[in-house]
Protein backbone atom coordinates (compact mmCIF):
# COMPACT_ATOMS: atom_id res chain seq x y z
CA UNK A 1 0.00 0.00 0.00
CA UNK A 2 2.48 2.42 1.16
CA UNK A 3 5.09 1.73 -1.61
CA UNK A 4 2.19 2.35 -4.16
CA UNK A 5 1.27 5.86 -2.79
CA UNK A 6 5.31 6.34 -2.84
CA UNK A 7 5.12 5.20 -6.70
CA UNK A 8 1.99 7.40 -7.84
CA UNK A 9 3.75 10.74 -5.56
CA UNK A 10 6.92 9.49 -7.72
CA UNK A 11 5.25 9.36 -10.97
CA UNK A 12 2.83 12.43 -10.73
CA UNK A 13 6.42 14.20 -9.88
CA UNK A 14 8.15 12.87 -12.65
CA UNK A 15 4.83 14.17 -14.81
CA UNK A 16 5.51 17.35 -13.56
CA UNK A 17 8.90 17.91 -14.67
CA UNK A 18 8.06 16.22 -18.30
CA UNK A 19 4.85 19.37 -18.35
CA UNK A 20 7.44 21.68 -17.22
CA UNK A 21 10.13 21.37 -19.80
CA UNK A 22 7.35 20.67 -22.49
CA UNK A 23 5.68 23.92 -21.78
CA UNK A 24 9.41 25.84 -21.20
CA UNK A 25 10.31 24.63 -24.70
CA UNK A 26 6.78 25.28 -26.30
CA UNK A 27 7.48 29.14 -24.66
CA UNK A 28 10.57 29.20 -26.16
CA UNK A 29 9.73 27.85 -29.56
CA UNK A 30 7.03 30.22 -30.04
CA UNK A 31 9.49 33.01 -29.39
CA UNK A 32 11.92 32.13 -31.66
CA UNK A 33 9.13 31.36 -34.43
CA UNK A 34 7.02 34.52 -34.12
CA UNK A 35 10.73 36.50 -34.56
CA UNK A 36 11.21 34.39 -37.37
CA UNK A 37 7.92 34.32 -39.28
CA UNK A 38 5.90 36.27 -37.89
CA UNK A 39 5.00 40.43 -38.82
CA UNK A 40 5.43 40.29 -42.15
CA UNK A 41 3.95 42.61 -44.47
CA UNK A 42 2.84 41.37 -47.74
CA UNK A 43 1.37 43.18 -50.50
CA UNK A 44 -2.02 42.58 -51.87
CA UNK A 45 -1.62 41.30 -54.93
CA UNK A 46 -2.58 43.26 -58.33
CA UNK A 47 -6.23 43.18 -59.38
CA UNK A 48 -6.24 41.14 -62.52
CA UNK A 49 -4.46 38.10 -60.20
CA UNK A 50 -6.24 38.29 -57.04
CA UNK A 51 -8.81 36.25 -55.44
CA UNK A 52 -12.09 37.55 -54.48
CA UNK A 53 -13.03 37.88 -51.12
CA UNK A 54 -16.57 37.32 -49.71
CA UNK A 55 -16.32 39.16 -45.76
CA UNK A 56 -18.77 37.60 -43.81
CA UNK A 57 -19.07 40.09 -40.97
CA UNK A 58 -21.71 39.08 -38.01
CA UNK A 59 -23.11 41.47 -35.35
CA UNK A 60 -24.98 41.42 -32.00
CA UNK A 61 -25.54 45.16 -30.72
CA UNK A 62 -23.23 48.19 -30.65
CA UNK A 63 -20.10 49.12 -28.51
CA UNK A 64 -18.27 52.54 -29.03
CA UNK A 65 -15.81 51.54 -31.48
CA UNK A 66 -17.95 49.76 -33.50
CA UNK A 67 -18.35 52.22 -36.66
CA UNK A 68 -14.56 52.34 -36.45
CA UNK A 69 -14.10 49.13 -36.65
CA UNK A 70 -16.74 48.26 -39.50
CA UNK A 71 -15.59 51.22 -41.73
CA UNK A 72 -11.69 49.89 -41.52
CA UNK A 73 -13.61 47.40 -44.00
CA UNK A 74 -14.48 49.80 -46.36
CA UNK A 75 -11.40 51.27 -46.92
CA UNK A 76 -9.68 48.20 -46.34
CA UNK A 77 -6.78 47.87 -49.30
CA UNK A 78 -7.71 45.10 -51.33
CA UNK A 79 -8.78 44.79 -55.15
CA UNK A 80 -12.04 42.41 -54.85
CA UNK A 81 -13.80 41.43 -51.77
CA UNK A 82 -18.19 41.83 -51.33
CA UNK A 83 -19.01 42.52 -47.51
CA UNK A 84 -21.69 41.22 -46.22
CA UNK A 85 -23.39 42.27 -42.83
CA UNK A 86 -25.37 39.77 -40.87
CA UNK A 87 -27.57 40.62 -37.78
CA UNK A 88 -29.78 38.33 -36.33
CA UNK A 89 -32.92 40.80 -35.35
CA UNK A 90 -34.05 43.85 -37.17
CA UNK A 91 -33.93 46.26 -33.54
CA UNK A 92 -30.79 45.24 -33.16
CA UNK A 93 -28.98 48.87 -33.16
CA UNK A 94 -26.11 47.53 -35.07
CA UNK A 95 -28.41 48.29 -37.68
CA UNK A 96 -28.18 52.03 -37.64
CA UNK A 97 -24.31 51.94 -37.67
CA UNK A 98 -24.10 49.60 -40.75
CA UNK A 99 -26.94 51.97 -42.98
CA UNK A 100 -25.21 55.49 -42.69
CA UNK A 101 -21.90 53.64 -43.94
CA UNK A 102 -23.36 51.53 -46.88
CA UNK A 103 -24.58 54.83 -48.33
CA UNK A 104 -21.18 56.86 -47.31
CA UNK A 105 -18.95 54.17 -48.88
CA UNK A 106 -21.52 53.37 -52.34
CA UNK A 107 -18.84 51.79 -54.51
CA UNK A 108 -18.23 49.07 -51.91
CA UNK A 109 -19.57 45.87 -52.45
CA UNK A 110 -21.89 45.53 -49.91
CA UNK A 111 -25.03 43.78 -48.63
CA UNK A 112 -26.99 43.91 -44.73
CA UNK A 113 -28.62 40.92 -44.46
CA UNK A 114 -31.18 40.82 -41.61
CA UNK A 115 -33.23 37.66 -39.39
CA UNK A 116 -30.78 34.95 -39.73
CA UNK A 117 -31.68 31.94 -40.55
CA UNK A 118 -31.82 29.10 -37.10
CA UNK A 119 -29.55 25.83 -38.93
CA UNK A 120 -28.84 25.30 -35.30
CA UNK A 121 -27.67 26.58 -31.43
CA UNK A 122 -24.71 28.59 -32.86
CA UNK A 123 -26.47 31.70 -32.74
CA UNK A 124 -22.97 33.59 -34.77
CA UNK A 125 -24.07 30.39 -37.25
CA UNK A 126 -27.20 31.11 -37.76
CA UNK A 127 -26.66 34.35 -38.42
CA UNK A 128 -24.10 33.91 -41.47
CA UNK A 129 -26.40 31.91 -42.84
CA UNK A 130 -28.19 34.07 -44.94
CA UNK A 131 -24.71 35.91 -45.78
CA UNK A 132 -23.09 32.75 -46.75
CA UNK A 133 -25.60 31.14 -48.68
CA UNK A 134 -25.50 34.63 -50.99
CA UNK A 135 -21.62 34.56 -50.91
CA UNK A 136 -20.65 35.00 -54.62
CA UNK A 137 -16.71 34.18 -53.80
CA UNK A 138 -14.70 30.55 -53.07
CA UNK A 139 -12.72 32.28 -50.13
CA UNK A 140 -15.35 32.94 -47.45
CA UNK A 141 -13.55 35.08 -44.58
CA UNK A 142 -15.37 35.71 -40.93
CA UNK A 143 -14.35 38.98 -39.59
CA UNK A 144 -16.02 39.13 -36.11
CA UNK A 145 -17.78 42.20 -35.04
CA UNK A 146 -14.85 43.38 -32.66
CA UNK A 147 -12.00 43.33 -35.34
CA UNK A 148 -10.67 46.43 -37.24
CA UNK A 149 -8.95 45.19 -40.05
CA UNK A 150 -5.65 46.17 -41.28
CA UNK A 151 -4.42 46.84 -44.77
CA UNK A 152 -1.78 43.85 -44.01
CA UNK A 153 -4.48 41.44 -42.72
CA UNK A 154 -6.45 40.07 -46.38
CA UNK A 155 -3.30 39.51 -48.29
CA UNK A 156 -1.80 37.82 -45.22
CA UNK A 157 -4.71 35.33 -45.50
CA UNK A 158 -4.61 35.02 -48.98
CA UNK A 159 -0.80 34.20 -48.82
CA UNK A 160 -1.07 31.74 -46.58
CA UNK A 161 -4.11 29.99 -48.60
CA UNK A 162 -2.43 26.99 -50.87
CA UNK A 163 -3.90 24.74 -53.04
CA UNK A 164 -3.83 22.12 -50.23
CA UNK A 165 -5.03 24.40 -47.49
CA UNK A 166 -8.50 24.82 -46.93
CA UNK A 167 -8.74 26.98 -43.58
CA UNK A 168 -6.11 30.13 -42.60
CA UNK A 169 -6.94 31.60 -39.29
CA UNK A 170 -4.98 35.09 -37.39
CA UNK A 171 -3.94 34.76 -34.15
CA UNK A 172 -5.87 37.41 -32.61
CA UNK A 173 -4.42 40.16 -30.74
CA UNK A 174 -5.81 43.50 -29.25
CA UNK A 175 -5.06 47.31 -30.14
CA UNK A 176 -4.00 49.43 -27.63
CA UNK A 177 -6.87 51.15 -25.48
CA UNK A 178 -6.89 53.56 -22.62
CA UNK A 179 -6.85 51.93 -19.39
CA UNK A 180 -6.04 48.48 -17.02
CA UNK A 181 -7.94 46.37 -18.26
CA UNK A 182 -7.15 46.97 -21.90
CA UNK A 183 -3.65 46.39 -21.09
CA UNK A 184 -3.93 42.99 -19.45
CA UNK A 185 -5.89 42.02 -22.35
CA UNK A 186 -2.81 42.94 -24.29
CA UNK A 187 -0.70 40.94 -22.13
CA UNK A 188 -3.05 37.88 -22.05
CA UNK A 189 -3.07 38.14 -26.09
CA UNK A 190 0.21 38.81 -26.66
CA UNK A 191 1.77 36.28 -24.12
CA UNK A 192 -0.41 33.07 -22.63
CA UNK A 193 -2.26 33.23 -25.89
CA UNK A 194 0.66 33.75 -28.06
CA UNK A 195 2.38 31.00 -26.16
CA UNK A 196 -0.07 28.10 -26.92
CA UNK A 197 -1.00 29.21 -30.66
CA UNK A 198 1.76 30.12 -32.04
CA UNK A 199 4.03 27.05 -30.34
CA UNK A 200 0.99 24.84 -30.56
CA UNK A 201 0.22 25.38 -34.51
CA UNK A 202 4.41 25.02 -34.83
CA UNK A 203 4.41 21.60 -33.58
CA UNK A 204 0.69 20.20 -35.40
CA UNK A 205 -1.58 20.96 -33.27
CA UNK A 206 -4.80 22.73 -34.14
CA UNK A 207 -5.47 25.75 -32.51
CA UNK A 208 -7.27 27.98 -34.37
CA UNK A 209 -9.85 30.91 -33.61
CA UNK A 210 -12.29 31.79 -36.14
CA UNK A 211 -12.41 35.24 -35.26
CA UNK A 212 -10.56 35.98 -38.63
CA UNK A 213 -10.24 33.49 -40.65
CA UNK A 214 -10.36 32.16 -44.59
CA UNK A 215 -12.60 29.49 -45.56
CA UNK A 216 -12.37 27.59 -49.06
CA UNK A 217 -16.35 27.29 -49.54
CA UNK A 218 -16.18 24.36 -52.06
CA UNK A 219 -14.98 22.50 -49.22
CA UNK A 220 -17.04 23.32 -46.57
CA UNK A 221 -20.29 22.45 -49.37
CA UNK A 222 -19.05 19.10 -50.08
CA UNK A 223 -19.88 18.73 -46.18
CA UNK A 224 -22.92 20.75 -45.78
CA UNK A 225 -22.14 24.24 -45.62
CA UNK A 226 -21.74 26.20 -42.40
CA UNK A 227 -24.20 24.35 -41.22
CA UNK A 228 -22.81 21.22 -40.66
CA UNK A 229 -21.29 23.26 -37.40
CA UNK A 230 -24.47 24.65 -36.13
CA UNK A 231 -24.73 22.60 -33.03
CA UNK A 232 -21.26 23.50 -31.43
CA UNK A 233 -20.46 26.91 -30.03
CA UNK A 234 -16.76 26.53 -30.81
CA UNK A 235 -17.57 26.67 -34.57
CA UNK A 236 -13.74 27.37 -35.40
CA UNK A 237 -12.63 24.34 -33.78
CA UNK A 238 -14.89 21.84 -35.69
CA UNK A 239 -14.27 24.12 -38.97
CA UNK A 240 -10.67 23.08 -38.87
CA UNK A 241 -11.42 19.55 -37.68
CA UNK A 242 -13.75 19.05 -40.90
CA UNK A 243 -10.77 20.94 -43.41
CA UNK A 244 -8.72 17.98 -41.84
CA UNK A 245 -10.88 15.06 -42.52
CA UNK A 246 -11.59 16.47 -45.94
CA UNK A 247 -7.51 16.31 -46.54
CA UNK A 248 -6.57 20.13 -46.37
CA UNK A 249 -4.44 21.70 -44.59
CA UNK A 250 -5.01 24.28 -41.57
CA UNK A 251 -2.66 27.31 -42.05
CA UNK A 252 -2.00 30.18 -39.48
CA UNK A 253 -1.09 33.50 -40.93
CA UNK A 254 1.83 35.23 -39.91
CA UNK A 255 -0.39 38.41 -39.87
CA UNK A 256 -2.54 39.35 -36.85
CA UNK A 257 -6.22 39.94 -36.68
CA UNK A 258 -6.79 43.05 -34.62
CA UNK A 259 -9.54 43.42 -32.05
CA UNK A 260 -10.69 46.65 -30.75
CA UNK A 261 -13.60 46.14 -28.64
CA UNK A 262 -15.26 49.32 -27.40
CA UNK A 263 -16.89 47.54 -23.83
CA UNK A 264 -14.21 46.56 -22.21
CA UNK A 265 -13.10 45.52 -18.38
CA UNK A 266 -11.06 42.98 -16.04
CA UNK A 267 -14.44 41.19 -15.39
CA UNK A 268 -15.63 40.91 -19.07
CA UNK A 269 -12.35 39.84 -20.07
CA UNK A 270 -12.86 36.94 -17.02
CA UNK A 271 -15.87 35.90 -17.90
CA UNK A 272 -14.88 35.56 -21.80
CA UNK A 273 -11.69 33.22 -20.66
CA UNK A 274 -14.02 31.30 -18.55
CA UNK A 275 -16.47 30.86 -21.28
CA UNK A 276 -13.63 29.72 -23.55
CA UNK A 277 -11.94 27.33 -21.03
CA UNK A 278 -15.36 25.91 -20.84
CA UNK A 279 -15.74 25.18 -24.64
CA UNK A 280 -12.11 24.01 -24.84
CA UNK A 281 -12.17 21.40 -21.85
CA UNK A 282 -15.98 19.98 -23.39
CA UNK A 283 -14.17 19.36 -26.98
CA UNK A 284 -10.89 17.94 -25.23
CA UNK A 285 -11.42 16.65 -21.83
CA UNK A 286 -7.42 16.43 -20.95
CA UNK A 287 -7.64 20.39 -21.17
CA UNK A 288 -8.89 19.82 -17.14
CA UNK A 289 -5.69 19.12 -16.60
CA UNK A 290 -3.79 21.31 -19.36
CA UNK A 291 -5.78 24.30 -19.06
CA UNK A 292 -4.62 25.35 -15.75
CA UNK A 293 -1.22 24.03 -16.38
CA UNK A 294 -0.44 25.73 -18.93
CA UNK A 295 -0.13 29.21 -16.75
CA UNK A 296 2.47 30.24 -14.62
CA UNK A 297 1.15 29.74 -10.81
CA UNK A 298 -0.74 26.57 -11.23
CA UNK A 299 2.43 25.18 -12.91
CA UNK A 300 4.60 26.82 -11.19
CA UNK A 301 3.42 25.43 -7.31
CA UNK A 302 2.84 21.94 -9.10
CA UNK A 303 6.72 21.72 -10.27
CA UNK A 304 7.88 23.55 -7.09
CA UNK A 305 6.52 20.37 -5.41
CA UNK A 306 7.20 18.02 -7.94
CA UNK A 307 11.30 18.78 -7.50
CA UNK A 308 11.34 19.32 -4.06
CA UNK A 309 9.95 15.54 -3.90
CA UNK A 310 12.27 14.10 -6.45
CA UNK A 311 15.58 16.43 -6.61
CA UNK A 312 15.26 18.09 -2.88
CA UNK A 313 15.12 21.65 -4.04
CA UNK A 314 13.67 24.40 -1.95
CA UNK A 315 10.08 24.84 -3.29
CA UNK A 316 10.00 28.33 -2.50
CA UNK A 317 13.46 28.73 -4.45
CA UNK A 318 12.23 27.05 -7.29
CA UNK A 319 8.98 28.96 -7.21
CA UNK A 320 10.66 32.61 -7.10
CA UNK A 321 13.15 31.72 -9.66
CA UNK A 322 10.61 29.97 -12.15
CA UNK A 323 8.58 33.63 -11.54
CA UNK A 324 11.10 35.21 -13.18
CA UNK A 325 12.61 33.24 -16.14
CA UNK A 326 8.23 32.42 -17.15
CA UNK A 327 8.14 36.72 -16.54
CA UNK A 328 11.36 37.38 -19.27
CA UNK A 329 9.99 35.22 -21.23
CA UNK A 330 6.79 36.57 -21.71
CA UNK A 331 8.13 40.19 -21.94
CA UNK A 332 10.14 38.83 -24.51
CA UNK A 333 6.98 37.11 -26.41
CA UNK A 334 5.32 39.74 -25.90
CA UNK A 335 8.11 42.03 -28.00
CA UNK A 336 7.96 39.82 -30.45
CA UNK A 337 4.21 39.65 -30.47
CA UNK A 338 4.11 43.71 -30.86
CA UNK A 339 6.96 43.75 -33.19
CA UNK A 340 9.39 45.58 -30.64
CA UNK A 341 7.06 48.33 -30.28
CA UNK A 342 4.77 48.22 -27.19
CA UNK A 343 2.93 50.77 -25.74
CA UNK A 344 3.63 50.66 -22.24
CA UNK A 345 6.41 50.29 -19.80
CA UNK A 346 7.86 47.73 -17.77
CA UNK A 347 6.32 48.73 -14.80
CA UNK A 348 3.23 48.81 -16.42
CA UNK A 349 3.91 45.76 -17.97
CA UNK A 350 4.66 43.70 -14.96
CA UNK A 351 1.35 44.91 -12.87
CA UNK A 352 -0.63 44.22 -15.73
CA UNK A 353 1.01 40.48 -16.20
CA UNK A 354 0.45 39.69 -12.55
CA UNK A 355 -3.02 40.59 -12.66
CA UNK A 356 -3.64 38.62 -15.44
CA UNK A 357 -1.32 35.52 -13.59
CA UNK A 358 -3.79 35.63 -10.23
CA UNK A 359 -6.94 36.36 -12.59
CA UNK A 360 -6.12 32.71 -14.23
CA UNK A 361 -6.77 30.41 -11.13
CA UNK A 362 -10.14 32.66 -10.77
CA UNK A 363 -10.84 31.97 -14.42
CA UNK A 364 -10.18 28.04 -13.97
CA UNK A 365 -12.30 28.13 -10.82
CA UNK A 366 -15.14 30.07 -12.67
CA UNK A 367 -14.68 27.22 -15.81
CA UNK A 368 -15.32 24.65 -13.34
CA UNK A 369 -17.94 26.32 -11.33
CA UNK A 370 -21.38 26.35 -13.05
CA UNK A 371 -22.36 24.28 -16.52
CA UNK A 372 -23.68 27.21 -18.18
CA UNK A 373 -22.45 30.33 -19.63
CA UNK A 374 -24.01 33.48 -21.14
CA UNK A 375 -23.30 34.27 -24.68
CA UNK A 376 -24.56 37.49 -25.77
CA UNK A 377 -28.45 37.30 -25.75
CA UNK A 378 -28.23 33.71 -25.18
CA UNK A 379 -27.04 31.53 -22.54
CA UNK A 380 -25.85 27.87 -22.88
CA UNK A 381 -24.78 24.60 -21.95
CA UNK A 382 -22.07 22.11 -23.54
CA UNK A 383 -22.11 18.23 -23.85
CA UNK A 384 -19.20 16.40 -23.66
CA UNK A 385 -17.88 16.50 -27.03
CA UNK A 386 -18.45 20.29 -28.02
CA UNK A 387 -22.61 20.23 -28.72
CA UNK A 388 -23.92 22.40 -27.22
CA UNK A 389 -27.66 22.87 -25.44
CA UNK A 390 -29.25 26.69 -25.48
CA UNK A 391 -30.79 26.76 -21.59
CA UNK A 392 -32.32 31.19 -22.55
CA UNK A 393 -32.72 33.19 -24.87
CA UNK A 394 -33.13 36.82 -23.97
CA UNK A 395 -35.29 39.50 -26.32
CA UNK A 396 -33.08 41.08 -28.93
CA UNK A 397 -34.53 44.56 -27.28
CA UNK A 398 -31.95 44.35 -24.42
CA UNK A 399 -28.84 44.94 -27.36
CA UNK A 400 -30.62 48.80 -27.34
CA UNK A 401 -30.07 49.21 -23.20
CA UNK A 402 -26.20 48.44 -24.41
CA UNK A 403 -26.45 51.75 -26.45
C1 LIG B 1 2.71 18.59 -22.04
C2 LIG B 1 2.28 19.93 -22.52
C3 LIG B 1 0.83 20.00 -22.80
C4 LIG B 1 0.37 21.34 -23.21
C5 LIG B 1 -1.10 21.37 -23.23
C6 LIG B 1 -1.59 22.68 -23.72
C7 LIG B 1 -2.93 23.00 -23.16
C8 LIG B 1 -3.56 24.15 -23.85
C9 LIG B 1 -4.25 25.04 -22.93
C10 LIG B 1 -4.83 26.16 -23.33
C11 LIG B 1 -5.06 26.46 -24.74
C12 LIG B 1 -5.13 27.93 -25.01
C13 LIG B 1 -5.48 28.12 -26.46
C14 LIG B 1 -5.51 29.55 -26.82
C15 LIG B 1 -6.33 29.88 -28.01
C16 LIG B 1 -7.73 29.36 -27.96
C17 LIG B 1 -8.73 30.42 -27.62
C18 LIG B 1 -10.07 29.73 -27.44
O1 LIG B 1 -10.26 29.03 -26.48
N1 LIG B 1 -10.97 29.90 -28.40
C19 LIG B 1 -12.23 29.20 -28.38
C20 LIG B 1 -13.36 30.20 -28.42
O2 LIG B 1 -13.30 30.99 -29.58
C21 LIG B 1 -14.46 31.72 -29.90
O3 LIG B 1 -15.55 30.87 -29.67
C22 LIG B 1 -16.78 31.28 -30.17
C23 LIG B 1 -16.64 31.45 -31.65
O4 LIG B 1 -17.82 31.75 -32.25
C24 LIG B 1 -15.67 32.52 -31.91
O5 LIG B 1 -15.57 32.68 -33.28
C25 LIG B 1 -14.34 32.05 -31.36
O6 LIG B 1 -13.38 33.02 -31.58
C26 LIG B 1 -12.20 28.32 -29.61
O7 LIG B 1 -13.47 27.79 -29.87
C27 LIG B 1 -11.23 27.18 -29.40
C28 LIG B 1 -10.41 26.83 -30.33
C29 LIG B 1 -9.49 25.65 -30.21
C30 LIG B 1 -8.71 25.54 -28.96
C31 LIG B 1 -7.92 24.27 -28.99
C32 LIG B 1 -6.95 24.22 -27.88
C33 LIG B 1 -6.06 23.04 -28.05
C34 LIG B 1 -4.79 23.29 -27.33
C35 LIG B 1 -3.77 22.25 -27.63
C36 LIG B 1 -2.43 22.90 -27.61
C37 LIG B 1 -1.36 21.91 -27.56
C38 LIG B 1 -0.02 22.51 -27.39
C39 LIG B 1 0.93 21.40 -27.18
C40 LIG B 1 2.21 21.78 -26.62
C41 LIG B 1 3.16 20.70 -26.29
O1 LIG C 1 -25.54 35.69 -30.46
C1 LIG C 1 -24.52 35.95 -31.10
C2 LIG C 1 -23.24 35.98 -30.51
C3 LIG C 1 -22.16 36.35 -31.26
N1 LIG C 1 -22.30 36.64 -32.57
C4 LIG C 1 -21.13 37.09 -33.35
O2 LIG C 1 -20.08 36.19 -33.16
C5 LIG C 1 -18.84 36.86 -33.18
C6 LIG C 1 -18.05 36.50 -31.94
O3 LIG C 1 -18.74 37.01 -30.83
P1 LIG C 1 -17.94 37.51 -29.53
O4 LIG C 1 -17.02 38.59 -29.92
O5 LIG C 1 -18.92 37.76 -28.46
O6 LIG C 1 -17.12 36.15 -29.23
P2 LIG C 1 -15.78 35.90 -28.44
O7 LIG C 1 -14.67 36.34 -29.33
O8 LIG C 1 -15.89 36.71 -27.18
O9 LIG C 1 -15.81 34.44 -28.21
C7 LIG C 1 -19.15 38.36 -33.26
O10 LIG C 1 -18.97 38.78 -34.58
C8 LIG C 1 -20.60 38.43 -32.84
O11 LIG C 1 -21.27 39.50 -33.42
C9 LIG C 1 -23.54 36.57 -33.20
O12 LIG C 1 -23.64 36.83 -34.40
N2 LIG C 1 -24.62 36.23 -32.44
Amino acid sequence: MVSNIVLALTALAGFSSITYAAIIFLHILSIIYCRIHCNKKREPPPPDKAPGISILKPLVGIDPNLADNLESHFTVDYPKYELLFCINDECDPAISIVKPLMSKYPKVDCQLFIGGHPVGINPKINNMMPAYLASKYDFVMISDAGIRISNESIPDLVFHMKDNVGMVHQMPITVHRKGFAALVEMVYFGCAQARVYIGGNLLGFLVPTGMCCLLRKSVLEDGGGIAQFGKYIAEDYFIAKYMLSRGFKVAIGSYWSLQNHGFYSISSHQARMARWSKLRQAMLPTLYVFDPLIECIALGIFTAWGSYYLYHVHPVVFFLCHLLVWFLLDYIQILGVYNDKLPFGKFEFAMAWMTREILTIFTYLQSLWSPDFKWKTGTYKLKWGGEAIKVKQKDYTVLNHLV
